[in-house]
């Protein structure tokens, strides 16, 4: 294998900090790119040493010792594996204005081998990077990686598109989401595509309705730069839960290579429209105000530091969606995503129509048939009905369930070994990253000219939830 370079721009914020450097150092862990090269480039005045430090603390903090742990190996704590010491030790800082094509052309200089280029940059910095990568020369195979959000609508998605095809070919930009990277997500295609007894089941003859819920405990986290821009529905619906949705209702691809299995899910994303014309009978939004949770007191969303009230950012949002499909026409998807509800809950739910008769004297409980799968903790449960103990005609509701079990890497871990590999698979392509936009715009216009109202929730509530609207 060639020696390859990573290049993060962007190096000194949070994203890089908190999950992409844990990643790295759980991919090398786990032995794959040796002799990688790790770069780190932003406006800050830092230099090798901060940087080597910076590096060797997310390491050392979460991914490196975490996938040496579940590999079996003994670490101590504060330790990195040699392999993800040995790469922090070489790490360079270059001092660099992403934005300036000069400032690019001189770190690119000084790079050998292959290279990728992490764009770990607010999507309006991203694009302005993109523009200043036209004027320079890049490295044969050089590998863009975006992180969402892709652009703030679908035209200007489709403007980085544009700009990103003048770069490299479509194969070597690979746009991030990390829920693709995540081994509960990803054991969606084995659940359904590796057994009998799942998949005939799942069409709109017997399900009835399908959620995908992520409702976390986690409040702003001093995250306002970012957020208060983005909002509940870009953060997670358009991106993350609208990657679940494919996979849920995607048809059988052929093998899993990476041209086939994006070609499934960009087929049934097409297909994907608001359940209703009127985004009101359909979507909601909301945002916390004070209140308790987990023994925290927390302020106000619109009182937290950099957070600009007026805005009216939502934390909350749910909307009903319709795949329109042959297997999925009148099947409802709610998707809802909240910060800082009481009740965590990640989980997708898929609900099956009631039997067409159940026999006079059999009585008791008529749940209807759920099969949950856990996003955190990562589980499978089948919840339905039998005639329990005690009297036989009496049906009681069991569960059985499945631990998934953790995956070797974490999910930014698993990412970046598709973009290593020059594997696409797990990155959203260009028309997909289009259609995720194209799919809730007419919501966000609702939304913006006020058609729809910001309610409002305490913090450590359930939040607002909608009336799931009739099948049409
Ligand atoms: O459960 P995970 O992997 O932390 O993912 C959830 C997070 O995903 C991120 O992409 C969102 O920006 C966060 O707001 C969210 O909390």
């Amino acid at each position: 294998m060639t020696d390859q370079t990573l290049i993060i721009l962007g190096a000194t914020g949070d994203l890089t900090a908190r999950l992409l450097l844990p990643g790295l150092g759980a991919l090398l862990t786990a032995g794959h790119v040796p002799g990688l090269t790790l770069i780190g480039a932003a406006t800050d005045d830092w230099d090798d040493a901060r940087w080597r430090q910076r590096v060797h603390d997310s390491f050392g903090a979460h991914g490196a010792r975490a996938a040496s742990q579940s590999a079996g190996e003994q670490t101590p704590e504060s330790d990195t594996s040699p392999a993800a010491s040995d790469v922090a030790d070489r790490a360079r800082y270059l001092r660099t204005d992403v934005t300036s094509a000069d400032d690019l052309r001189g770190l690119l200089g000084s790079v050998e081998g292959s290279v990728a280029i992490f764009f770990a940059l607010p999507p309006a910095v991203t694009a302005r990077a993109c523009e200043a990568l036209l004027d320079v020369d890049l490295p044969p195979g050089t590998r863009l990686v975006l992180e969402k959000p892709f652009g703030t609508g679908s035209e200007q998605a489709a403007e980085l598109n544009g700009l990103l095809a003048r770069l490299v070919p479509e194969e070597q930009v690979h746009r991030v989401d990390h829920f693709l990277g995540k081994s509960t997500v990803l054991n969606i295609l084995g659940l359904r595509f590796a057994n009998r007894i799942f998949e005939p089941l799942l069409d709109n003859t017997h399900v009835e309705a399908v959620d995908i819920v992520f409702d976390e405990n986690l409040a702003l986290e001093g995250r306002a730069g970012y957020y208060d821009k983005a909002g509940a529905l870009a953060d997670m619906i358009q991106s993350h839960l609208l990657q679940i949705l494919a996979l849920l209702t995607m048809e059988a691809p052929f093998t899993l290579a990476a041209a086939e299995f994006r070609d499934r899910k960009a087929d049934v994303l097409r297909a994907t429209r608001p359940w209703s014309d009127d985004p009101a009978e359909c979507s909601l939004r909301a945002r916390y105000t004070a209140g308790d949770l987990d023994g925290r007191s927390l302020p106000s969303y619109a009182d937290e530091p950099g957070v600009d009230a007026f805005r009216g950012t939502e934390t909350l949002a749910e909307l009903v969606l319709a795949v329109d499909t042959w297997r999925w026409a009148g099947v409802p998807f709610r998707l809802r995503s909240g910060k800082a509800v009481g009740d965590s809950r990640k989980e997708a739910v898929i609900t099956f129509k009631k039997p067409p008769r159940v026999p006079d004297g059999l009585t008791g409980c008529d749940q209807p048939d759920r099969l949950r799968i856990g996003f955190g903790p990562d589980h499978l449960a089948l919840d339905f009905n039998i005639n329990g103990p005690g009297d036989p005609f009496e049906l009681d509701a069991v569960t059985i369930g499945a631990d998934f079990g953790a995956g070797d890497l974490p999910p930014y871990g698993e990412v970046l070994r598709g973009v290593f590999a020059d594997d696409p698979t797990l990155s959203v392509r260009a028309d997909t990253a289009e259609q995720c936009w194209r799919i809730v715009e007419p919501v966000t216009s609702a939304w913006r000219a006020g058609k729809v109202p910001l309610l409002e929730y305490p913090a450590g509530s359930a939040g607002p939830s909608l009336f799931l609207p009739s099948s049409r």
